[in-house]
Protein backbone atom coordinates (compact mmCIF):
# COMPACT_ATOMS: atom_id res chain seq x y z
CA UNK A 1 0.00 0.00 0.00
CA UNK A 2 2.92 2.29 0.42
CA UNK A 3 6.72 1.44 -0.74
CA UNK A 4 9.51 3.73 -0.57
CA UNK A 5 12.42 2.14 -2.24
CA UNK A 6 15.97 4.48 -1.30
CA UNK A 7 14.04 7.83 -0.51
CA UNK A 8 16.39 10.60 0.85
CA UNK A 9 14.96 13.90 1.33
CA UNK A 10 17.01 17.37 1.82
CA UNK A 11 15.14 20.69 2.39
CA UNK A 12 16.01 23.06 0.06
CA UNK A 13 18.76 25.10 2.01
CA UNK A 14 19.18 22.32 4.76
CA UNK A 15 22.80 20.59 4.89
CA UNK A 16 21.63 17.39 6.85
CA UNK A 17 18.68 15.09 5.41
CA UNK A 18 15.49 14.77 6.99
CA UNK A 19 15.39 11.09 5.42
CA UNK A 20 17.81 9.35 4.21
CA UNK A 21 17.82 6.20 2.08
CA UNK A 22 14.65 4.93 3.48
CA UNK A 23 13.10 1.24 2.45
CA UNK A 24 10.41 0.66 3.71
CA UNK A 25 7.05 -1.40 3.14
CA UNK A 26 3.42 -1.05 4.78
CA UNK A 27 1.24 -3.58 3.49
CA UNK A 28 -2.49 -3.15 2.89
CA UNK A 29 -4.56 -3.19 5.99
CA UNK A 30 -1.81 -2.92 8.13
CA UNK A 31 -1.86 -0.28 11.67
CA UNK A 32 1.81 1.07 11.90
CA UNK A 33 3.32 3.51 14.75
CA UNK A 34 5.84 5.86 13.50
CA UNK A 35 7.95 7.08 16.37
CA UNK A 36 11.04 8.89 17.17
CA UNK A 37 12.03 12.25 18.61
CA UNK A 38 11.63 15.77 17.56
CA UNK A 39 12.96 16.11 13.96
CA UNK A 40 14.02 12.95 13.40
CA UNK A 41 11.80 13.01 9.94
CA UNK A 42 8.28 11.59 10.84
CA UNK A 43 6.18 14.27 9.12
CA UNK A 44 8.32 14.13 6.49
CA UNK A 45 7.47 11.14 6.14
CA UNK A 46 3.93 11.77 6.07
CA UNK A 47 4.21 14.30 3.69
CA UNK A 48 5.95 12.45 1.48
CA UNK A 49 3.05 10.06 0.96
CA UNK A 50 0.36 12.56 0.47
CA UNK A 51 2.79 14.26 -2.40
CA UNK A 52 2.94 17.58 -0.33
CA UNK A 53 6.53 17.51 -0.74
CA UNK A 54 8.59 14.87 -2.84
CA UNK A 55 11.81 13.07 -2.42
CA UNK A 56 14.95 14.43 -3.36
CA UNK A 57 15.94 10.68 -4.95
CA UNK A 58 14.20 7.62 -4.39
CA UNK A 59 10.61 6.15 -5.06
CA UNK A 60 7.60 6.73 -2.98
CA UNK A 61 4.42 4.48 -4.13
CA UNK A 62 1.09 4.72 -2.81
CA UNK A 63 -2.01 2.76 -3.05
CA UNK A 64 0.15 0.95 -6.55
CA UNK A 65 1.53 4.42 -8.17
CA UNK A 66 4.50 5.89 -7.94
CA UNK A 67 3.71 9.17 -6.87
CA UNK A 68 6.54 11.41 -7.50
CA UNK A 69 5.91 10.73 -11.55
CA UNK A 70 2.51 11.63 -10.45
CA UNK A 71 0.77 14.57 -12.36
CA UNK A 72 -0.03 17.44 -10.49
CA UNK A 73 -3.54 16.96 -11.45
CA UNK A 74 -3.61 13.40 -10.75
CA UNK A 75 -2.98 14.31 -6.94
CA UNK A 76 -6.30 15.41 -5.54
CA UNK A 77 -7.35 11.82 -6.74
CA UNK A 78 -4.03 10.30 -4.55
CA UNK A 79 -5.65 11.90 -1.54
CA UNK A 80 -8.59 11.06 -1.69
CA UNK A 81 -7.32 7.39 -1.23
CA UNK A 82 -5.62 9.16 2.02
CA UNK A 83 -7.52 10.17 5.09
CA UNK A 84 -5.74 12.89 7.55
CA UNK A 85 -6.32 13.10 10.93
CA UNK A 86 -3.59 15.87 12.91
CA UNK A 87 -3.41 16.82 16.62
CA UNK A 88 -5.38 20.38 16.21
CA UNK A 89 -8.66 18.65 15.27
CA UNK A 90 -8.52 21.48 11.92
CA UNK A 91 -12.09 21.48 12.02
CA UNK A 92 -14.09 24.36 10.09
CA UNK A 93 -15.39 26.35 13.44
CA UNK A 94 -18.54 28.31 11.29
CA UNK A 95 -20.28 24.52 10.37
CA UNK A 96 -21.65 22.25 12.33
CA UNK A 97 -20.71 18.61 13.06
CA UNK A 98 -22.88 17.50 9.87
CA UNK A 99 -21.55 20.10 7.55
CA UNK A 100 -17.75 19.84 8.54
CA UNK A 101 -17.98 16.27 7.53
CA UNK A 102 -20.38 16.77 4.52
CA UNK A 103 -18.34 19.22 3.02
CA UNK A 104 -15.11 16.10 2.70
CA UNK A 105 -17.54 14.68 0.45
CA UNK A 106 -19.18 18.17 -1.24
CA UNK A 107 -15.93 18.82 -2.48
CA UNK A 108 -15.02 15.36 -4.34
CA UNK A 109 -18.72 15.98 -6.06
CA UNK A 110 -20.77 13.44 -4.06
CA UNK A 111 -24.26 13.42 -4.57
CA UNK A 112 -26.75 15.15 -1.86
CA UNK A 113 -28.21 11.46 -1.55
CA UNK A 114 -24.95 9.87 -0.93
CA UNK A 115 -23.83 12.47 1.63
CA UNK A 116 -27.43 12.14 3.46
CA UNK A 117 -26.56 8.38 3.53
CA UNK A 118 -23.00 8.52 3.97
CA UNK A 119 -22.55 11.27 7.15
CA UNK A 120 -25.07 10.36 9.47
CA UNK A 121 -24.10 6.66 9.42
CA UNK A 122 -20.18 7.62 9.99
CA UNK A 123 -21.24 9.78 12.59
CA UNK A 124 -22.87 7.01 14.01
CA UNK A 125 -19.80 4.74 13.76
CA UNK A 126 -17.85 7.25 15.78
CA UNK A 127 -19.85 7.86 18.44
CA UNK A 128 -21.62 11.18 17.78
CA UNK A 129 -25.04 10.25 16.93
CA UNK A 130 -27.38 13.12 18.39
CA UNK A 131 -24.21 15.68 17.75
CA UNK A 132 -24.47 16.04 14.13
CA UNK A 133 -25.93 20.06 14.86
CA UNK A 134 -23.40 21.24 17.29
CA UNK A 135 -20.81 23.38 16.40
CA UNK A 136 -17.06 22.02 17.25
CA UNK A 137 -16.77 24.73 20.35
CA UNK A 138 -19.55 22.91 21.41
CA UNK A 139 -17.89 19.65 21.64
CA UNK A 140 -14.85 18.45 24.15
CA UNK A 141 -11.39 17.91 22.52
CA UNK A 142 -12.02 14.37 22.22
CA UNK A 143 -15.31 14.93 20.27
CA UNK A 144 -13.76 17.22 18.08
CA UNK A 145 -11.36 14.40 17.04
CA UNK A 146 -13.99 12.19 16.36
CA UNK A 147 -15.41 14.52 13.89
CA UNK A 148 -12.12 15.02 11.89
CA UNK A 149 -12.22 11.08 11.96
CA UNK A 150 -15.53 11.14 10.81
CA UNK A 151 -14.27 13.99 8.04
CA UNK A 152 -11.05 11.79 7.00
CA UNK A 153 -13.20 8.15 6.68
CA UNK A 154 -16.31 9.42 5.20
CA UNK A 155 -15.22 8.56 2.55
CA UNK A 156 -13.53 5.17 3.24
CA UNK A 157 -10.13 6.37 1.71
CA UNK A 158 -7.61 2.88 1.52
CA UNK A 159 -5.40 4.59 3.61
CA UNK A 160 -5.68 7.06 7.22
CA UNK A 161 -2.74 9.12 8.59
CA UNK A 162 -2.91 10.67 11.67
CA UNK A 163 -0.25 12.74 12.63
CA UNK A 164 -0.14 13.03 16.70
CA UNK A 165 -4.15 12.59 16.95
CA UNK A 166 -3.59 12.07 21.27
CA UNK A 167 -1.26 15.14 21.41
CA UNK A 168 -3.70 17.22 23.05
CA UNK A 169 -6.20 14.62 24.57
CA UNK A 170 -6.30 13.38 28.06
CA UNK A 171 -5.23 9.76 28.59
CA UNK A 172 -8.80 8.30 28.88
CA UNK A 173 -10.11 10.18 25.53
CA UNK A 174 -7.00 8.76 23.99
CA UNK A 175 -7.71 5.48 24.48
CA UNK A 176 -11.17 5.85 22.85
CA UNK A 177 -9.73 7.69 20.12
CA UNK A 178 -7.33 4.55 19.77
CA UNK A 179 -10.25 1.79 19.71
CA UNK A 180 -12.15 4.29 16.66
CA UNK A 181 -8.60 3.75 14.70
CA UNK A 182 -8.57 0.22 15.46
CA UNK A 183 -11.58 -0.20 14.81
CA UNK A 184 -11.34 1.95 11.03
CA UNK A 185 -7.93 -0.13 10.37
CA UNK A 186 -10.67 -3.32 11.20
CA UNK A 187 -12.51 -2.23 7.72
CA UNK A 188 -9.41 -2.87 5.94
CA UNK A 189 -7.84 0.59 6.03
CA UNK A 190 -4.51 1.03 6.49
CA UNK A 191 -3.02 3.41 9.38
CA UNK A 192 -0.35 5.16 9.47
CA UNK A 193 0.62 7.44 12.94
CA UNK A 194 3.06 9.61 13.96
CA UNK A 195 3.43 9.64 17.70
CA UNK A 196 5.39 10.74 21.01
CA UNK A 197 2.00 8.87 22.92
CA UNK A 198 4.08 6.20 24.80
CA UNK A 199 1.18 4.70 26.61
CA UNK A 200 -1.10 4.47 23.41
CA UNK A 201 1.84 2.41 21.21
CA UNK A 202 2.37 0.58 24.46
CA UNK A 203 -1.15 -0.75 24.33
CA UNK A 204 -1.98 -1.42 21.33
CA UNK A 205 1.02 -3.66 20.27
CA UNK A 206 0.65 -2.86 16.83
CA UNK A 207 3.92 -2.53 14.37
CA UNK A 208 6.13 0.28 15.46
CA UNK A 209 8.91 2.24 13.07
CA UNK A 210 11.42 4.23 14.86
CA UNK A 211 13.34 6.67 13.30
CA UNK A 212 16.22 9.30 14.22
CA UNK A 213 17.92 11.45 12.86
CA UNK A 214 16.29 10.62 8.77
CA UNK A 215 17.22 6.49 9.24
CA UNK A 216 15.15 3.67 10.29
CA UNK A 217 16.80 2.25 13.33
CA UNK A 218 13.88 -0.03 14.75
CA UNK A 219 10.92 -1.83 12.70
CA UNK A 220 8.73 -4.03 14.98
CA UNK A 221 5.88 -6.24 14.42
CA UNK A 222 4.14 -5.99 18.02
CA UNK A 223 6.32 -3.05 19.17
CA UNK A 224 6.56 -1.07 22.24
CA UNK A 225 7.32 3.03 22.00
CA UNK A 226 10.82 2.06 23.52
CA UNK A 227 12.63 5.34 23.71
CA UNK A 228 12.58 8.10 25.54
CA UNK A 229 12.19 11.63 24.98
N1 LIG B 1 10.04 22.80 5.33
C1 LIG B 1 11.25 22.52 5.85
N2 LIG B 1 12.35 23.21 5.48
C2 LIG B 1 13.57 22.91 5.98
N3 LIG B 1 13.79 21.93 6.89
C3 LIG B 1 12.74 21.22 7.31
C4 LIG B 1 11.41 21.46 6.83
N4 LIG B 1 10.56 20.59 7.43
C5 LIG B 1 11.32 19.83 8.26
N5 LIG B 1 12.62 20.19 8.19
C6 LIG B 1 13.76 19.57 8.91
O1 LIG B 1 13.74 18.17 8.61
C7 LIG B 1 14.04 17.39 9.77
C8 LIG B 1 12.89 16.41 10.03
O2 LIG B 1 11.73 17.14 10.42
P1 LIG B 1 10.29 16.49 10.63
O3 LIG B 1 9.32 17.62 10.78
O4 LIG B 1 10.04 15.49 9.57
O5 LIG B 1 10.49 15.73 12.04
P2 LIG B 1 9.41 15.08 13.03
O6 LIG B 1 9.96 13.76 13.41
O7 LIG B 1 8.08 15.10 12.40
O8 LIG B 1 9.42 16.06 14.28
P3 LIG B 1 8.26 16.40 15.34
O9 LIG B 1 8.11 15.15 16.19
O10 LIG B 1 8.80 17.55 16.10
O11 LIG B 1 7.02 16.72 14.56
C9 LIG B 1 14.29 18.39 10.89
O12 LIG B 1 15.68 18.58 10.99
C10 LIG B 1 13.60 19.65 10.41
O13 LIG B 1 14.24 20.80 10.91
Amino acid sequence: MIRFDKVSKTYPGQKRPALESLDLEIAKGEFVFLVGSSGSGKSTFLRLVLRETRPSTGRVHVAGKEINRLSGWKVPKLRRQVGTVFQDFRLLPNKTVHENVAFALQVIGKSRSDIDALVPETLEMVGLEGKAHRMPDELSGGEQQRVAIARAFVNRPMILIADEPTGNLDPTTSVGIMKLLDRINRTGTTVVMATHDSSVVDQMRKRVIELDDGRIVRDEARGIYGYQS
